[in-house]
């Protein structure tokens, strides 16, 4: 079913009926907006309301086609804040899937709150390898020859040694960022950090050992991540996660009563991505540590490696004082 929402109907929808005193997804669209400066009734949004509300009365698939500025988030999120059971989002973009977590849901969830008298919860999940993986961290200060990043043997070492200390140096952010993040979600790091820095303190999940043997399992940024998802009545992931989640059954993706396919015109060429990174063998990360192997920290030693509990565990800040970070104004 195609809906498009760019033409405007001439009277907007009746509102569902609801039982006593539950609100009605206009109720909860009506507060949401009226929360948003410069917020007015837009009749294509409340028809996507209303279209979304019966397709899950019905259980029938919705295909909804809405044009610039309908203001399609609040749309859907609304009547997904009335489904009895929990519901993923999934956007084709990190950029799209910060916004929502950074932004629109924690002023929706201000903006619903008195209507809805509760708090709604929403997590965010992202592929393992956007985690920074705390046994990578530490193989990779293992391998780490004494003074490395500093040491540029031979004439010719001059290039290489730039190229270590840039990388080095990030590595080296990267570590004391560990100690501090609460979500090891690298798009929280700001600034961010090459690919190549990134690369050798995250885990495919192709290569992770799965949380009952790692010994950090208890502290993995991943794992937590995914525990959150399982207690949130809104779930943000992307297109990837959810294909590769969908053809490798691994499980991450919550059980949910319904899926939002936000950007869905950018689907079928995620899946497919996804289904080729799923193909492609492990490619090298370079030699046995890496860059990483350059910088390795003092304090790094103090602990033994495998340590139980993991040194990680206390310097941990509690969820709550992460810094949102906003891919749009
Ligand atoms: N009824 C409304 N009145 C005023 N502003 C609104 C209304 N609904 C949503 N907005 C605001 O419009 C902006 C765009 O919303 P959203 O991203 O959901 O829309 P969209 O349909 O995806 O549009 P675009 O394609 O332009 O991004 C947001 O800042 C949102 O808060």
């Amino acid at each position: 079913m195609t809906i498009a929402t760019n033409a405007e109907p001439a009277t907007p929808p009746a509102p569902r009926p609801r039982s006593a005193g539950q609100p009605t997804a206009a109720d909860l669209l009506a507060a949401a907006v009226g929360a948003v400066p410069g917020g007015a009734a837009r009749p294509g949004q409340q028809q996507m309301v209303h279209a979304i509300e019966q397709s899950v009365d019905s259980g029938e698939h919705l295909l909804v086609q809405a044009g610039t500025g309908t203001g399609k988030s609040l749309a859907y999120l609304t009547p997904a804040l009335l489904v009895d059971g929990p519901v993923v989002v999934s956007t084709a973009t990190l950029a799209l899937q910060s916004q929502l977590v950074d932004h629109d849901l924690p002023r929706l969830a201000d903006a619903i709150e008195p209507v809805l008298r509760r708090r709604p919860t929403f997590a965010v999940l992202k592929g393992r390898h956007h985690y920074l993986c705390l046994a990578r961290l530490d193989n990779s200060a293992e391998e780490e020859p004494e003074d490395a990043l500093f040491d540029a043997p031979g004439s010719g070492g001059t290039k290489w040694l730039g190229e270590a200390g840039r990388l080095g140096k990030q590595i080296q952010r990267l570590r004391e960022w560990a100690m501090k993040t609460v979500t090891g979600d690298r798009d929280e790091l700001d600034p961010g950090v090459e690919d190549q820095a990134w690369r050798q303190v995250s885990m495919p999940a192709r290569e992770c050992v799965g949380a009952n043997r790692c010994p950090y399992g208890a502290d993995c940024f991943a794992e937590a991540s995914r525990a959150r998802a399982r207690e949130a009545d809104i779930v943000v992931t992307n297109h990837s996660l959810l294909a590769v989640d969908m053809l490798a059954g691994r499980h991450i993706v919550p059980p949910h009563k319904l899926l939002v396919v936000d950007e869905a015109h950018e689907l079928v060429d995620r899946v497919s991505s996804a289904a080729q990174a799923e193909l492609t063998p492990t490619r090298s990360t370079g030699p046995p540590g890496g860059p990483a192997r350059w910088c390795r920290p003092r304090w790094a030693r103090r602990w033994p490696r495998r340590a139980t509990p993991s040194p990680w565990a206390w310097p941990r800040r509690r969820p709550g004082g992460s810094r949102p970070v906003s891919r749009r104004p």
